[in-house]
């Protein structure tokens, strides 16, 4: 129990399937997001945690199942439907996508006119203001090329923020990061909780960054949610599956000899 059972749910899936002709991805998944709390999605590769983040955007229609976001089922919206809800959900995708023709302010600019912000003076204090979040200020002239990996995850996760979500949702944010760098965006999003007072999911397989930043972790495995509970919990788990994935423990073993197969 993490005690944020009280708070309200601002995301609720509820026996989600999604197949991909004969490749069943989710089985049934069932998942309450509480307001205000940082849940990490952890899992093996292919265990279907981005498409499940993808129904939670309204990106992909369930087989089966529904999706509901502040108790509004978003599952089979559409695409105007769909624009309203997103006003509350921001995304920061794994490789940042930014428009490389376009300025640093350009680009968080572009999120506010697709959610129909159109007022010039408002769009450059609300890039002023992100940029200061996120520890950028005075960069909007900057080009993407310009800027390190770490900077342009900064940037994107700026334009996922300008319009003020509730909940962001965060496809690896480590991913292709230093660790110091890493350390910088768990810093970010945990300020967004507590300062900004975001919702947070987050897909991750760093561990380090998933004791620093999660409040609830869910293990996601072959299309099913196997496990869910607090990083202590985690730790403390004498399931194999999970202490192999805490500690990235193939089983092969670390004797040379042995773990490699004849040459
Ligand atoms: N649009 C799609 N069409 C067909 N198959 C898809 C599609 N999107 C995802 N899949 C498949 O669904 C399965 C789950 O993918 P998903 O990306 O959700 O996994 P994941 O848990 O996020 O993995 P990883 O940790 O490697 O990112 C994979 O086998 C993937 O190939």
């Amino acid at each position: 129990m993490s005690g944020l059972e009280q708070k309200p749910v601002i995301i609720k899936v509820r026996d989600l399937h999604q197949r991909f002709g004969e490749h069943h991805v989710l089985k049934g998944v069932d998942l309450d997001v509480y307001q205000g709390e940082t849940l990490v999605l952890l899992g093996t590769s292919g265990g279907g945690k981005s498409v499940l983040m993808k129904h939670m955007l309204g990106l992909m229609q369930p087989w089966k199942g529904t999706v509901e976001v502040d108790g509004v089922d978003i599952s089979r919206m559409n695409e105007r439907q769909l624009a309203a809800v997103r006003t509350k959900m921001g995304m920061l995708f794994q490789n940042g996508a930014l428009f490389d023709s376009m300025s640093v302010g350009g680009n968080i600019a572009f999120a506010m006119q697709e959610a129909g912000v159109k007022d010039q003076d408002e769009m450059d204090r609300r890039v002023a203001e992100v940029l200061e979040i996120v520890n950028l200020g005075g960069q909007q002239e900057k080009m993407p090329s310009d800027l390190s990996g770490g900077m342009r995850k900064r940037v994107a996760l700026a334009r996922a923020i300008v319009t003020h979500p509730a909940c962001v949702l965060y496809d690896e944010p480590h991913a292709g990061l230093d660790p110091v760098t890493a350390d910088t965006i768990d810093h970010l999003i945990k300020c967004l909780q507590h300062t900004h007072k975001m919702t947070n999911v987050v897909v991750t397989h760093e561990m380090r960054s998933v004791f620093r930043i999660a409040d609830r972790v869910v293990y996601m495995k072959k299309g099913e949610v196997y496990w869910q509970g607090t990083p202590a919990e985690l730790e403390a788990s004498e399931d194999a599956e999970l202490k192999a994935f805490v500690t990235g423990d193939s089983g092969l073993g670390w004797d040379q000899e042995k773990s490699c197969p004849a040459g």
